[in-house]
């Protein structure tokens, strides 16, 4: 399973963004400044935006998911229990093992960003594509569910998921970082000898390297960690 970016680029308006790489198994971060061209290239990736040059191959991946930034362009049913069918998914299951008993009979469009976000990563869980593309999928989310969705991720090694975000505070273990910076996709390569070149890091890994500490991947936990290791 693979998916190559054979020196694309991609035009969103008068911004311009060139990229080549492969994203095999494991879970890739994208990080980058506002405006850097994260959601383009997501799009791209997902095939809402056609490229102007180069082409993206996608080989071994029978199933895709691109969840969209705003969860609310997801919404296609006027009732989260439609909601959850349109998903392909039964409502009582996904109620009772998520905890949406109490919405069910309510309009998706009503429900807090948070919670929207909440019900749409819940399909997508129990979906669990071989290509998840994840657009910011921390916006809208208290640091509990942040972190269910981490550990959600945990178990998708043997598939494909890409997050493209801005967060800094709650990451994911990540078997790969990449970066976009200056109209160009770079990647750094695999955790932990990507953290070392990782431009757009977090302040708590800033502070980390600064100190000699190189932890074993991206988390606070895994910098606590490696400090602990360090003074024992
Ligand atoms: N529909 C559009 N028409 C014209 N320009 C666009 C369009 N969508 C995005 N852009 C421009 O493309 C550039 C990259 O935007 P993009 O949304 O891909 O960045 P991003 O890194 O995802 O930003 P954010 O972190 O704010 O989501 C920006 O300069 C933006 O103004």
């Amino acid at each position: 399973m693979k998916i190559t970016l054979d020196n694309i680029t991609i035009k969103n308006g008068d911004f311009i963004l060139k990229a080549d790489g492969e994203f095999e198994r494991g879970v890739h971060l994208i990080t980058g400044k506002i405006g850097s061209g994260k959601t383009s290239l997501a799009m791209a990736v997902a095939g809402f935006l056609k490229v102007s040059g180069g082409r993206i191959e996608k080989s071994g991946t029978g199933s895709e998911i691109y969840s969209m930034q705003n969860p609310e362009h997801h919404v296609t049913a006027e009732k989260v229990r439609k909601e959850i069918t349109s998903w392909g998914l039964n409502p009582e299951f996904i109620a009772d093992r998520y905890g949406f008993e109490e919405m069910m009979d309510k309009d998706p469009v009503l429900l807090s960003r948070g919670e929207l976000k909440k019900l749409e990563l819940a399909c997508i869980a129990e979906r669990n594509p071989d290509l998840l593309l994840l657009d910011e999928p921390f916006s809208s989310l208290d640091c509990v569910e942040k972190k269910k969705l981490i550990s959600n991720l945990c178990n998708r090694k043997d598939k494909i998921t890409i997050i493209f975000t801005h967060e800094q505070a709650v990451l994911p273990k990540a078997d790969y970082i990449w970066e976009t910076e200056e109209g160009h996709l770079i990647c750094h390569g695999k955790t932990p000898e990507a953290i070392l070149r990782w431009k757009n890091c977090p302040q708590y890994i800033t502070e980390a390297l600064r100190r000699g500490i190189i932890p074993d991947n991206i988390t606070v936990d895994d910098v606590m960690e490696a400090l602990c290791r360090m003074q024992g």
